[in-house]
């Protein structure tokens, strides 16, 4: 299907599309154009890409798929900037998380022969620049991809091969939709972890309290070490969304700020559990508008080499592992490891095997 992808802008998410389609498409030249010389040379050492340019007109020139994977800002730049330099029928993607203004822009600004269709996956990482790329990044993950009446079907069926090559799983929805559900499920979470962190940072002493982090300080603010760049570009995109959900969260604040004020102790309880409920129902990786994987929960001894002994003996057996996941580690005691499978089958028979071998096992 194609001879020629670009990718602009090779950083964690650009690198990753690299290394993902570099392993399948074989024969197919990968072009990657950064700004970044040094970050150039590291995809292409890492296999990421087959060639490199800072050009953007060179890099582009006679690509059928331009895959943009800039920070947004700079994207919706570089889809304009772009436009002299591609052939008829070229099809244009990019990876941001905010939609509305480049899908808005590319409806505007585009000929008729060159089609654009947004794309972004949901996956990722705190970590920028193409040394944390992996080429499974996208696997089992949702890639949502825009659409709207103008969409040409030959164009999101390219685009929607490309996302098959990486393993994600598309889900289509109108620009709008996108950037609302994300504004609530990925934006305000970022700007939530920013602020925890800021909030302790602001208080004398601050030093002295961080080391006493439990969990839950670490749980909710791995995130606030994400990229100034692509968030502040995030925020600004999604200004109006951001916006909404931030007034709705403070109101949400202000409740629980009232009923701590009052001493409600029904009030509290009442929030927290309603909290618990939803949270509990977030679906496990690769649930929800897919069918669900057969998942297994393992309780193991917290010795080194008891998942390698757990993936062992599955292996044995030929049942493959679709994900694993490590759920708690109570050092020194024991741990639970969740692990899905793509089929009922194989689900009894990892529970089985296991359960053969000693282990506490239950479905899930
Ligand atoms: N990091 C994440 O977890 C996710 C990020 N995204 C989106 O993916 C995009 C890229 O993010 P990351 O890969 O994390 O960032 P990154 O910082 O790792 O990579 C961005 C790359 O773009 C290059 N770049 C910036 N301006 C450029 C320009 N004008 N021309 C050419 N190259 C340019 C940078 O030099 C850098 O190599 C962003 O739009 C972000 O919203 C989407 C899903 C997840
Ligand atoms: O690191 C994390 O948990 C993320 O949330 C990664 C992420 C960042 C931005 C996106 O648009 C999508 C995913």
């Amino acid at each position: 299907m194609f001879k020629k992808i670009a990718i602009v802008g090779v950083g964690l998410i650009g690198g990753s599309i690299g290394l993902s389609l570099s392993n399948k498409l074989t024969d197919v030249k990968i072009t990657g154009i950064d700004l970044d010389k040094e970050n150039l040379r590291l995809a292409l050492e890492l296999g990421a890409v087959s060639e490199t340019t800072v050009s953007l007109e060179e890099g582009v020139r006679a690509a059928e798929l331009v895959i943009l994977a800039a920070p947004v800002a700079q994207s919706v730049i570089l889809l304009e900037r772009m436009l002299p330099y591609l052939s008829a029928g070229t099809v244009i993607t990019d990876v941001g998380s905010t939609k509305m203004e480049i899908t808005a822009r590319a409806a505007a600004l585009l000929p008729g022969d060159i089609y654009f269709v947004g794309g972004h996956p949901m996956a990722g990482s705190e970590i920028s620049g193409v040394l944390g790329a992996d080429s499974h990044l996208f696997e089992n993950a949702y890639y949502l991809l825009t659409i709207n009446e103008d969409t040409d079907v030959a164009a999101l069926s390219k685009v929607k091969y490309m996302v098959s090559l990486l393993g994600a799983r598309t889900v289509e929805l109108a620009p709008e939709e996108h950037d609302q559900s994300v504004a609530v499920i990925s934006h305000l979470p970022h700007l939530v972890a920013y602020t925890l962190v800021n909030t302790l940072a602001a208080l004398p002493g601050w030093e002295s309290i961080l080391p006493l982090a439990a969990g839950g300080f670490k749980d909710t603010t791995r995130i606030a070490m994400s990229n100034a760049v692509m968030w502040r570009d995030i925020f600004l995109s999604n200004r109006e969304k951001v916006l909404q959900v931030l007034a709705d969260f403070n109101m949400q604040l202000a409740l629980f700020k009232e009923a701590v004020e009052k001493s409600d102790d029904k009030k509290i309880m009442g929030l927290i559990q309603e909290a618990a409920k939803v949270r509990a129902a977030v679906p496990a990786k690769s649930k929800g508008y897919f069918p669900a994987l057969y998942e297994i929960v393992v309780t193991i001894p917290d010795r080194p080499g008891m998942i390698a002994d757990v993936t062992g003996y599955l292996g044995e057996l030929d049942i493959n592992i679709s994900d694993i996941e490590i759920l708690r580690v109570r050092e020194g005691h024991e741990g639970t490891i969740r692990l899905a499978f793509i089929d009922e089958f194989r689900q009894e028979a990892a529970l089985r095997t296991l359960q053969e071998q000693g282990f506490l096992v239950r479905k899930r």
